[in-house]
């Protein structure tokens, strides 16, 4: 069986071509989104993660705010445009097109230039596999872009600088990204700075000779020639003390580097990696980090959000932390009830996936049914904020979903009564549930889940 193609979302205003083309990409194998103005296509994309957007102009203006609207949200994400007559395909591309096609091609072309632009775009799973992030587990449109552009820039050798509050997953993204680098084959080092006191960093990073201090009874290579021809990875680079910047600024500019009590240089082939939950900007101001070294490590930043921005994620994260903890404790846990996965997604997770993680675990430690009960997540999360002081949108968010909730409950999880009374209609309503990751039929009478399912 061939591998299913990438999703793709049609952008057509005219209803029988973008039939048409639907039904053309579909049966190339891919799985299409469609949609009929630029209004619907942003929502669209906002609600399903797509490898490319094939999009039909007819008009400059709104190709060119169609792209930067796109761009906006997933920088990467190519758009292939099919030009109306007379459209100036240049300024198309000038305003970020990956590719541009008049709408009179043929169909050899349109598959060329897809196949083209889907395998230089960074989200086609189907060319080089999965496997590079297969422990990265996301559904949210958020991660998606994110992944996108950690798959671009694995492909080079730029140093990567990860941000991220604690817990969202740093490291495992920084694997990722070693992964699905060339230098795959070879070290992946990774160093904590923030737990080491600086003398032991100093030797552990650059290493040292037998005897160059007190204690140093052999050689040690250090961990920048341990990862050379592969990659090294700096964990809380904001917590490396001034001193040490100094001297890996001149390793990284000299790219070689000399051990403690030695000599001699000894060349080294390393990528740097390095994640932070600082505000280096902010440190840099205060003096405290260096912004030479800062400009080198950030050739491309990856900004990882907070579980609380893409609390889609929750249910697939849960069902994979409960999945895996039940197979270690060896319990037939199968699931969450409807109302602990309410709890789930309305708890704040100050501690990010990590601490999602360890109340799955807790509570699957404690859970002696098929499914967790509300009160077993209830308990973990005892003291843990819900509604504590947070940002205008943070709370906008947990009142959507509190309020969606409540009219599934109320409705016995019928869609139509439930957008009746919101006043919405049914499509507008499903994308709302979609994207506070609630499911109808978790809220019909008969309370449980359909047989076997994990909430993912
Ligand atoms: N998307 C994810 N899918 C599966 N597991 C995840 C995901 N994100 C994080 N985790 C898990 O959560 C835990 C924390 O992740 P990780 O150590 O990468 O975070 P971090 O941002 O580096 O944290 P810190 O800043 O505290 O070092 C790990 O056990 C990791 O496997």
């Amino acid at each position: 069986m061939t591998a299913p193609r990438p999703r793709l979302l049609l952008l057509d205003a005219d209803p029988a071509r973008r039939a048409h083309l639907h039904d053309w990409l579909h049966h190339d194998g891919h799985a299409v989104t469609a949609a009929e103005n630029s209004a619907t296509a942003l929502d669209a994309l906002a609600t399903t993660p797509c490898a490319a957007v094939l999009a039909a102009i007819d008009d400059e203006g709104t190709g060119a705010r169609l792209l930067e609207a796109v761009h906006a949200h997933q920088a990467v994400l190519p758009v292939l445009v099919l030009a109306g007559d007379g459209l100036d395909t240049a300024a198309l591309l000038h305003h970020g097109a990956a590719a541009c096609l008049t709408q009179h091609c043929s169909r050899d072309t349109l598959r060329a230039e897809l196949t083209r632009v889907l395998a230089t775009g960074a989200a086609d799973d189907s060319a080089g596999g999965t496997d590079w992030r297969a422990e990265i587990v996301s559904r949210s449109t958020a991660m998606h872009a994110l992944l996108s552009e950690a798959r671009l820039v694995a492909g080079t050798d730029a140093s990567v600088l990860i941000r991220g509050a604690s817990g969202t997953g740093k490291e495992l993204l920084a694997r990722a990204l070693h992964r699905a680098s060339p230098r795959a084959a070879r070290a992946f080092v990774a160093i904590n700075c923030a737990a080491i006191p600086e003398h032991l960093l100093e030797s552990e990073l650059f290493g040292h000779r037998r005897g160059a201090f007190t204690g140093a009874h052999g050689d040690h290579p250090g961990l920048l020639r341990e990862a050379d021809g592969g990659t090294l990875f700096l964990d809380e680079i904001g917590d490396m003390p001034l001193a040490l910047q100094a001297k890996l600024l001149r390793v990284l500019q000299e790219r070689s580097v000399r051990a403690l009590g030695s000599s001699r240089n000894t060349a080294v082939d390393v990528r740097i990696i390095s994640a932070t939950h600082h505000d280096l900007q902010q440190a840099m101001a205060a003096g405290s980090f260096r912004a030479d070294l800062y400009y080198r490590l950030k050739v491309v930043a990856l900004d990882l959000p907070a579980l609380e921005r893409r609390r889609e994620d929750i249910p697939l994260l849960a069902a994979h932390f409960l999945a895996r903890a039940a197979r270690r404790f060896g319990r037939q846990v199968r699931g969450f009830a409807p109302r602990a996965m309410e709890e789930l997604l309305a708890a704040a997770w100050p501690g990010n996936v990590r601490q999602l993680q360890n109340v799955v675990e807790q509570v699957c430690a404690l859970c002696t049914g098929a499914l967790v009960p509300r009160h077993l997540v209830a308990r973990a999360l005892d003291g843990e904020p819900r509604s504590a002081l947070c940002s205008y949108e943070d709370a906008r968010r947990r009142f959507e979903h509190d309020y969606l909730s409540a009219l599934l409950r109320l409705t016995g999880g019928n869609v139509t009564d439930a957008a009746r009374l919101a006043a919405r209609n049914r499509t507008e309503f499903y994308r709302l549930l979609q994207r506070n990751g609630l499911r109808p039929e978790h809220f019909r009478p008969s309370g449980e889940h359909p047989a076997g399912a994990l909430w993912a």
